[in-house]
């Protein structure tokens, strides 16, 4: 596990940094709150141990900053002391420390410390997977995407970019329920969320929109760009039947298309409507098919 270590103090600093490599941690050592700050901005460490004092920006100050900022993992953060009154504890826990280590340090109890981090950082982890990702498919949950897609519009936004979304809905799902069973049912939803998954760029992101139907976020994409993925999606799905319990199932997608982002007034509502139309549109015009829908 990585770690950022802040503190002013040379001699501490090195110790400290042998003792935590010696533990087997990998250790980046910045000399002041500030650098830390801009360390952990870069990298985003999951576990920071900052000394109390320090010049400018000292350890409560520090932990107050990264507790203000938005991030997708949590920092643990372990305040260095030598102060050891009832006061400080209160201040460091109030300012959004985990937990204290007094100076001079004991390295046994430092590594029992250590590991209590790891156990919180695991299941902190564990706990932000199940609350954002759908249990069955292991794509993004509704909630996700969508939070993903606004993220993504004010990106485009003030990057003048545009952003694809793409609705894709695999064609007479409920006749594959009824056929084959509902637990085939759902191989077939992993198995399409498989082979969408495997399409996308490394910032292109999937998510499960409702029950037989994801949403695509295609970033930074003109909507050439964004038609030819879902081509590619709809290839992918339709290329061979999927093995289940029950035998070959075949199955296709229809998916709806848009593009924008660009300009001021589109919401992630607006794209998700035009892009819920050209799906209406594939599926009217026979499924198993792509549809484009323009904003402009
Ligand atoms: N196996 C399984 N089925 C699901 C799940 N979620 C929703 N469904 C089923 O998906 C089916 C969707 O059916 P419809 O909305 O009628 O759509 P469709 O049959 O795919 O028809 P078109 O979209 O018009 O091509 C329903 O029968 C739901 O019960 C799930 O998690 N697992």
């Amino acid at each position: 596990m990585k770690i950022l270590m802040a503190e002013d103090d040379t001699t501490s600093r090195l110790l400290f940094g042998a003792t935590l490599r010696k533990l087997g941690y990998t250790v980046t050592a910045v000399e002041n709150g500030q650098k830390a700050w801009e360390t952990w901005k870069q990298d985003e460490y999951s576990l920071l141990i900052s000394d109390w004092m320090m010049p400018d920006i000292d350890g409560p100050q520090l932990c107050k900053m990264i507790r203000a900022e938005p991030s997708l993992q949590y920092t643990y953060i372990i305040l260095l002391t030598s102060l050891d009154s009832k006061g400080s504890y209160l201040e460091g826990m109030d300012a959004g420390a985990d937990d204290f280590i007094t100076k001079p340090f004991d390295e046994e109890q430092l590594a029992a410390r250590l590991r209590v981090a790891e156990r919180i950082l695991a299941l902190h982890k564990k706990l932000h997977i199940q609350a954002t990702h759908d249990r069955l498919t292991g794509v993004w949950n509704r909630a996700a995407i969508m939070d993903h897609l606004e993220e993504e519009v004010e990106r485009a936004a003030c990057q003048s970019t545009c952003i694809g979304v793409v609705v894709a809905d695999l064609d007479h799902f409920k006749r594959i329920n009824d056929t084959y069973g509902h637990p085939a049912g759902d191989t077939v939803l992993q198995e399409a969320a498989r082979r969408m998954r495997l399409v996308l760029r490394p910032h292109d992101r999937i998510g499960r929109y409702g029950g037989e139907e994801f949403l695509i976020t295609v970033s930074s994409c003109t909507g050439s760009d964004a038609m030819i993925l879902a081509e590619q999606i709809r290839n992918s799905i339709s290329m061979e039947p999927v093995d289940s319990r029950s035998g070959e199932i075949s199955m296709t997608v229809s998916l709806g298309v848009t593009v924008g982002g660009d300009r001021i007034g589109e919401d992630t509502g607006t794209l998700i409507a035009a892009a819920d139309k050209a799906l209406y549109r594939a599926k009217i015009a026979g499924r198993n098919r792509v549809e484009f829908l323009n904003l402009k």
